[in-house]
């Protein structure tokens, strides 16, 4: 079959209005209306043309990702796109670049910690790139003294860099703060006096994160004038005295909060793209099962298939309604910090934290399952699937490694329940543990398979195994006589408590998302079952912790898999039209085995021409090397 819709038999299988559940996917119809105009946009420019990304050698690409981000600046200047549309179209731009950092923390930094007076001055040159910024926090080596390494954007471009550094007045070390420095000359683009600054080097993958300048910096008695600390949170006089703000330190950490937010958002873009591609392959793919001369089987109904794909498709909706819960959390601490109510910003770090942890974990690992769910072509740069991994893997480290993120929930957890003694009622993610006598000793109340079907049995479960799981941590670090020995020696079991919190809240969110009014033929009843197949995926993953702590019994457990095969089942006549509710276009997906219309094996065929390997027959080489040892074998053979 050659041209047409290859899928189209697999999209009339839809039992629910798609353009409706493109709505609930984008957020609102504006959010739809926007992301659309703008991914086609992008999608209709050749200038954004980014398949031979793999090809280039490291300046080409890095000099391609500078013309892109000049040309985007430059569209975005002429169409007048509002901030909202030039970070779509960024997004849809679809390359790391140091703009990612100049927008997405250089100017929250300042928005964050800076004082009024520092954001009048600074915030106008940022958002017109009369300046361009980076976020310097990691170093080299261990403490804020050695050099800065990691930071994107500083590398090459950055003309400026908020840098996290210690603090030290009158021989007092009043540790980290951040500071506004300038790097390069605005006229010639040389380091300043004193600053020694360059890229890191090659990372993993070809093309991939090595589109974005990570850079290192060295100070050697660089001057920073004091009005470029900022401020907000503590101040210098002109004297030299350092005072405190009525505010809690932390805030200096408040970007982190910020990007964390926007990395979980961020998750289910990126597991959405892998997914799309791996379930429009496995619905093309035809492999063994053929029955009296009939067609094969479509890979996409294979049970082993449909259990690896369908709770990654699920994943991806359960991160896109907690990062959008996230998004509200973040908008509702900031409003709130600036009327000085600083009483959610734990649980706000918390979550954000956790959540990043967890999101980017199953993001990396879903990724690389989508590229084995499209067996051996899943592994060509044409599907898309290695270049997407090779950027995203380091979500798990970047704005902090996710074990050092699942320690600190841990830590806020621990905290929540000592808390709990003298009488504090714990509120908004943490509440349950209010309930933590009834949920030391509930028994779950399953006794047919679709007894897992409703929201209070599994909201209990994972409730009651989250609070066990903490409860037993806390019991077994009051052993410890010294607490910081405990945490160190239990923070195994320590991590896993926070991972089953941070389930809680994303199973917790996706219902409460399934609570709300969402219009739509069949739409709600298709999330109900991708809502039932998150939960009881992870449900079943984590057996082993629901059983050993007794919430749940091992003939719940199997009724609990018997009940995920049924919604598989379900799944499955809807998985196209699921992923094509992510309306990605051919060029944001960049995968052939992904494309629209599913006529991948002409199109893998004509890409194989297209390597430059192929431009001639015989290979640069040959005569070299090849020849002269076919010419030696020929001749001792004739021996
Ligand atoms: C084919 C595809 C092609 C293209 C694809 C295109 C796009 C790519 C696709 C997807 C990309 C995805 C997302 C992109 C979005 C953005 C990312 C872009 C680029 C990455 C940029 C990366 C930047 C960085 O990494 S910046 C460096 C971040 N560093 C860290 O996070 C370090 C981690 N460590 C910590 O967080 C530590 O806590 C600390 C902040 C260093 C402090 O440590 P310290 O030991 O001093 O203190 P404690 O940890 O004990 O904490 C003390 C106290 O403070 C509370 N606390 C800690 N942190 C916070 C906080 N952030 N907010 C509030 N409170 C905080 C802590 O709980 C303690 O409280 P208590 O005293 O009450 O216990
Ligand atoms: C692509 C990329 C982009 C980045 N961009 C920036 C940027 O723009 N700006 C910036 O400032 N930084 C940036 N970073 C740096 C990043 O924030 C750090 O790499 C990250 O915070 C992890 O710190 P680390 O590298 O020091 O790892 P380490 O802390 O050395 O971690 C090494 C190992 O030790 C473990 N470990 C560490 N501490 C503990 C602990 N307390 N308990 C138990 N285990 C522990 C970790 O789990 C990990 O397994 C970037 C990094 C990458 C990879």
């Amino acid at each position: 079959m050659e041209g047409g819709d290859h899928l189209a038999h697999e999209r009339k299988k839809a039992q629910f209005d798609v353009e409706a559940m493109k709505i609930v996917w984008a957020g609102s119809r504006h959010a739809f209306e926007v992301s659309d105009r703008i991914s086609k946009l992008v999608a209709s420019d050749p200038a954004f043309r980014k398949d031979n990304r793999p090809m280039l050698s490291r300046k080409e690409l890095f000099k391609n990702t500078l013309r892109k981000a000049a040309y985007a600046w430059k569209r975005i200047i002429e169409l007048r796109l509002s901030e909202e549309e030039a970070s779509k179209l960024r997004f849809y731009v679809d390359e790391p670049a140091f703009t990612d950092l100049h927008w997405g923390m250089f100017l929250p930094a300042i928005k964050g910690q800076g004082t009024e007076e520092q954001q009048q001055k600074w915030l106008p040159l940022a958002y017109k790139m009369q300046i361009i910024g980076c976020y310097a926090q990691t170093e080299l080596g261990h403490g804020s003294n050695s050099s800065k390494w990691w930071p994107g954007g500083l590398g090459k471009i950055s003309t400026h860099a908020v840098v996290y550094a210690r603090l030290i007045t009158d021989g007092q070390d009043h540790g980290v703060h951040g500071f506004i420095v300038q790097l390069r000359s605005l006229d010639d683009h040389s380091p300043l006096p004193g600053i020694t600054v360059g890229d890191i080097g090659m990372k993993f993958g070809n093309g991939a994160y090595n589109t974005m300048d990570n850079g290192v910096l060295r100070f050697d008695h660089v001057r920073i004038p004091r009005d470029q600390m900022l401020m907000k949170v503590s101040q210098v006089s002109r004297e030299g005295k350092y005072s405190q703000s009525n505010v809690p330190r932390q805030l200096v950490y408040g970007t982190m909060v910020f990007v964390r937010q926007t990395i979980v958002a961020d998750a289910s873009c990126a597991l959405s793209r892998a997914v799309c591609i791996a379930t429009r392959y496995s619905a093309v793919r035809r492999q063994f099962g053929s029955q009296n001369g009939g067609p094969e089987t479509q890979v996409i109904d294979y049970k082993t298939q449909q259990s690896r794909l369908f709770p990654l498709l699920a994943s991806a909706y359960a991160f896109r309604f907690v990062g959008e819960w996230l998004k509200w959390l973040y908008t509702d601490v900031t409003q709130r910090l600036q009327a000085n109510d600083f009483s959610t910003l734990p649980e706000a770090h918390a979550c954000t934290a956790g959540l990043k942890s967890l999101t980017t974990a199953a993001t990396a690992d879903g990724i690389e399952e989508c590229r084995k769910l499209c067996g051996g072509h899943g592994y060509l740069c044409s599907s898309g699937l290695p270049e997407l991994f090779a950027v995203y893997v380091p979500a798990c480290t970047y704005e902090g490694d996710n074990t050092v993120l699942l320690l600190q929930v841990a830590r806020f957890l621990v905290k929540t329940l000592s808390q709990l003694g003298s009488g504090k009622q714990p509120v908004g993610t943490t509440a349950y543990m209010g309930q933590v006598e009834h949920l030391m000793q509930c028994h779950c109340n399953v006794q047919k398979a679709e007894d897992w079907l409703k929201p209070a049995v599994i909201l209990e479960a994972f409730e009651a195994r989250s609070a066990r799981m903490s409860v037993a941590c806390a019991k077994n670090l009051s052993k410890f006589t010294n607490p910081e020995e405990g945490f160190a020696e239990l923070s195994g079991d320590l991590v896993e408590a926070a991972i089953a919190h941070c389930q809680l809240i994303i199973v917790s969110k996706f219902i409460e998302k399934l609570q709300q009014d969402i219009p739509g033929k069949g739409v709600k009843q298709q999330l109900g079952v991708l809502c039932n197949i998150y939960a009881l995926f992870l449900l079943h993953k984590h057996q082993g912790d629901f059983l050993s702590t007794g919430c749940i019994t091992p003939k719940q457990a199997y009724l609990a898999n018997e009940q995920l095969r049924a919604l598989y089942s379900q799944a499955r006549p809807n998985a196209i039209a699921l992923v094509d509710a992510f309306n990605y276009t051919d060029h944001y997906l960049g995968s052939i085995l992904g494309c629209y219309d599913g006529n991948v094996y002409p199109k893998l065929y004509e890409a194989a021409w297209k390597d430059p390997l192929n431009d001639s027959v015989v290979p640069d080489g040959y005569r070299e090397y090849i020849w002269p040892m076919l010419k030696q074998q020929l001749r001792t053979a004739r021996l």
